[in-house]
């Protein structure tokens, strides 16, 4: 840990300022795309017209003959592709694999102004991001970059989730951290095949009653990992995505998985499909019904003071408190989404 006088000093001469709060608009999705391939590119105009974030992707699922096209691709789209005010982020590859540093040396230098957020994957613990983030300084300060580029974890491993709270503080870039189902399985000899999602075998049969069927339950693989990683991100005020779903054509299994890591604070999830754009948007934008409620807390507590009853429900301080969570992100995607700001009534 640095001294708490100097963890926002820049890690290089000339570098710009670590950013105070990490900026917030709508991540209800991160979108991948390879940007090696030319029909990928074609769509990003329509792709960051829908996506609240297009990510381009270097890592895995671009094969090790493609990883030049794919950084030269993504410099292309950096440069002559308008995407909006969409989000540019991309998934480097790995630290220890022989692309990573050309990877960062390229987009910083040829992109450093577009490109807000480098995702770096198989973090391991703080060690990894102070690598990055050194490294980061010292190539904005050569391309005299104003504004630092953040960077967003995947949490694919043992270890990274054994180091999970570290990573998160490891540097004022952090802007969040992405649960990564498929390399965690292997890394903890999980006996899975999938990206994210269930399994049939993990689950809760209750007791025998009779010649009743005994009920039985499904459970979520994943609990454990999102509890510790969204509290890990809340406490250091990053945050939490739930990664990929890779059954593509599942998209109720894939709103499931995603409507629970929202329920328990993620903030957005990976979509790896057209199809996953719309899914997210459903499930991380707020039921207007909760938000109506939620109003309703907020203009009967103005203060925040004191206990109330609603529709039968005691309110009080911790009410409003969760309420205000649910009316600002109501909020933050009114602003940029009038279909929403009408069921809002914003
Ligand atoms: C564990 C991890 O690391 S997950 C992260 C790494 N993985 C990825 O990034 C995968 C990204 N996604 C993909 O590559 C593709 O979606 C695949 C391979 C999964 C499926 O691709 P396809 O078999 O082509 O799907 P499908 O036929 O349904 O595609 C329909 C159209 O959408 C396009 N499309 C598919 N995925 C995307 C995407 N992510 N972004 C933009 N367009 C896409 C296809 O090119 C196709 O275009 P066309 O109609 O003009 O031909
Ligand atoms: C997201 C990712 O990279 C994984 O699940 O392995
Ligand atoms: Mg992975």
């Amino acid at each position: 840990m640095r001294n708490p006088r100097s963890h926002f000093a820049p890690l290089a001469i000339g570098a710009p300022e670590p950013l105070r709060e990490i900026p917030v608009g709508p991540m209800r999705m991160i979108h991948f795309f390879d940007p090696s391939s030319e029909k990928m590119l074609a769509r990003l105009p329509d792709m960051a017209a829908s996506a609240d974030i297009l990510l381009g992707n270097l890592e895995d699922a671009i094969p090790a003959d493609r990883k030049e096209a794919a950084r030269a691709g993504l410099v292309r789209a950096g440069r002559e592709i308008d995407l909006g005010s969409t989000p540019l982020w991309t998934r480097v590859n790995a630290l220890e694999s022989p692309w990573v540093l050309d990877d960062l040396v390229t987009l910083v230098t040829e992109i450093g102004s577009r490109l807000d957020v480098v995702m770096v994957p198989k973090v391991e613990g703080a060690w990894d991001i102070h690598y990055v983030d050194r490294l980061l300084a010292q190539l904005e300060a050569r391309a005299g970059l104003s504004r630092p580029i953040l960077i967003h974890a995947i949490l694919e491993t043992a270890q990274g989730v054994a180091n999970v709270e570290e990573i998160a503080n490891a540097s004022p870039r952090m802007q969040g951290m992405s649960l990564g189902p498929a390399d965690l399985a292997a890394s903890r000899r999980m006996k899975t095949t999938r990206v994210g999602g269930g399994h049939p075998g993990y689950r809760v049969l209750g007791d025998p009653a009779g010649d009743a069927a005994r009920p039985s339950y499904q459970q979520d693989l994943w609990h454990y990992t999102i509890g510790r990683m969204v509290d890990a991100c809340a406490a250091a005020g990053i945050f939490p995505f739930y990664g990929p779903f890779g059954d593509i054509k599942d998209l109720e299994g894939c709103e499931a998985q995603f409507r629970g890591a929202y329920l328990m604070g993620c903030v957005g999830a990976w979509s790896l499909h057209p199809g996953q754009i719309a899914v997210a948007k459903k499930v991380f934008s707020p039921e207007p019904s909760e938000v109506a409620f939620a109003k309703r807390v907020l203009e009967a507590i103005p203060d925040g003071a004191g206990v109330h009853m609603i529709d039968g429900k005691m309110q009080d301080d911790a009410t409003w408190k969760q309420s205000k969570v649910m009316v600002d992100l109501a909020e933050l995607l009114a602003a940029k989404d009038p279909e929403l700001a009408e069921a809002y009534g914003m």
